[in-house]
């Protein structure tokens, strides 16, 4: 796929800070749930930019801040050129029809009470797309024939369908008002592995003929690696890697990630015999309660004092042979660290480990605490 240089969206140091109130009467806010913590990043046209991080990372929630359905604490979400937050009435609803969501669980994000035809055309009329009956009849067909449903759904209700069918469905909605973005946050994650595919498969069709661009929010490093032409690992609200999908799963460069995918199986069986995985000690930090400095360094094997307690590390451009510079990192000791010149301290915790062979969540970031190969760059 080509990907233009024009930036569809352009995210510009976004934190969404909740806060956790205590009070019955009084309502007192005690603190903050770090949930986004100053996040940069830049999707382009035609591009699929893949999000990937363990549970409670803020995947979602940065997501949701592109949306503008979180105004950001701080920070701004340039859409297309303009900036979310300043839009307001008729120009929002306008900028609103643009950017549209495929959700996890079909099954809930579709009213059960509606027909096919009347949830396709529920935002297709809030953005009065509909003309005539003929028209919207024609359009109808056409996106069920987009995505692989016969023009008898229409008539259906979404119980009648399988999972698999459901998300056909509610891709075809996000479909119907013709965005240029959509955010599918975990969208095959509820669906069987055999369906899984045919849904990835779906939506990279769609988007060579419809000219989409796609922000895909998942925890699975699998899901990911496909369908993603970009990808950023976000950690604790923190973007701490950004690359080419193919750049970062043949040499991660920040120790989160190289643990992440060395908890990857290899289909090799002589090279996953020798294949080495990082044991992450120590549980992830609360979002309300972050690590000083930077925030891996509670559980980083490679960690340095007193740098890495202490300053936080900025996404940047590594100087490594053979790097591209769109491979951004957030690591002090990046470069000594692909060096071999610092080696990791937790020995122990690289090892082959067993117990995470056997696990069905092997390679997703709901798996065990496994990481990275550590010999290969
Ligand atoms: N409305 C909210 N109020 C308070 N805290 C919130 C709110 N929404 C999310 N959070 C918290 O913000 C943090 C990030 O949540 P978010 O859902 O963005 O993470 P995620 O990476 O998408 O996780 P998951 O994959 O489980 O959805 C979590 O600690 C979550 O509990």
């Amino acid at each position: 796929m080509t990907i233009s240089d024009d930036v569809l969206v352009d995210v510009q140091g976004v934190k969404v800070h909740f806060p956790i109130k205590k009070g019955v009467i009084f309502d007192r806010t005690i603190g903050y749930v770090y949930a986004v913590d100053g996040v940069d990043l830049q999707i382009h046209r035609g591009e699929t930019y893949g999000l990937v991080g363990e549970s409670g990372c803020g995947k979602s929630t940065l997501g949701r801040a592109i949306l503008n359905l979180e105004p950001p604490t701080e920070g701004k979400v340039i859409f297309d050129g303009t900036d979310i937050a300043s839009l307001k009435g008729e120009t929002l609803r306008r900028k609103r029809q643009d950017i549209q969501m495929v959700f996890q669980d079909p099954l809930s994000s579709l009213d059960p009470r509606q027909s096919v035809e009347s949830l396709l055309l529920e935002g297709m009329k809030a953005h009065g797309l509909v003309k005539d009956a003929k028209a919207a009849n024609a359009r109808l067909r056409e996106l069920l024939k987009a995505v692989g449903l016969p023009a008898a759904a229409l008539q259906k209700y979404p119980h009648e369908f399988s999972g698999g069918q459901r998300q056909r469905i509610g891709i075809a909605r996000a479909l119907s008002v013709d965005p240029k973005l959509i955010v599918a946050d975990e969208p095959v994650s509820a669906l069987d592995v055999s369906v899984q595919a045919q849904v990835i498969n779906l939506l990279e069709d769609l988007q060579q003929e419809f000219g989409l661009t796609y922000l895909v929010v998942a925890h699975d490093l699998a899901v990911v690696r496909h369908i993603s032409d970009r990808v950023g690992v976000m950690y604790l609200g923190a973007l701490v890697e950004e690359a080419a999908a193919d750049d970062l799963y043949a040499a991660p460069l920040h120790p989160y990630t190289r643990a992440l995918m060395s908890a990857v199986p290899v289909p090799d069986p002589v090279v996953e015999d020798r294949r080495e995985r990082i044991l992450l000690t120590g549980d992830l930090p609360s979002p309300a309660n972050p690590p000083k400095g930077c925030r891996f360094h509670t559980r980083c094997p490679w960690r340095q004092e007193t740098r890495c307690d202490t300053e936080r590390p900025q996404l940047r451009v590594v100087e490594i042979d053979g790097v591209p510079a769109t491979h951004r990192v957030a690591c002090h000791f990046a470069e000594a660290i692909a060096s071999g010149e610092i080696r990791p301290h937790d020995v122990a915790a690289i090892a082959v480990d067993p117990s995470a062979q056997e696990s069905d969540d092997f390679g997703s970031f709901g798996g065990p605490a496994t990481v990275g190969e550590v010999t290969d760059i």
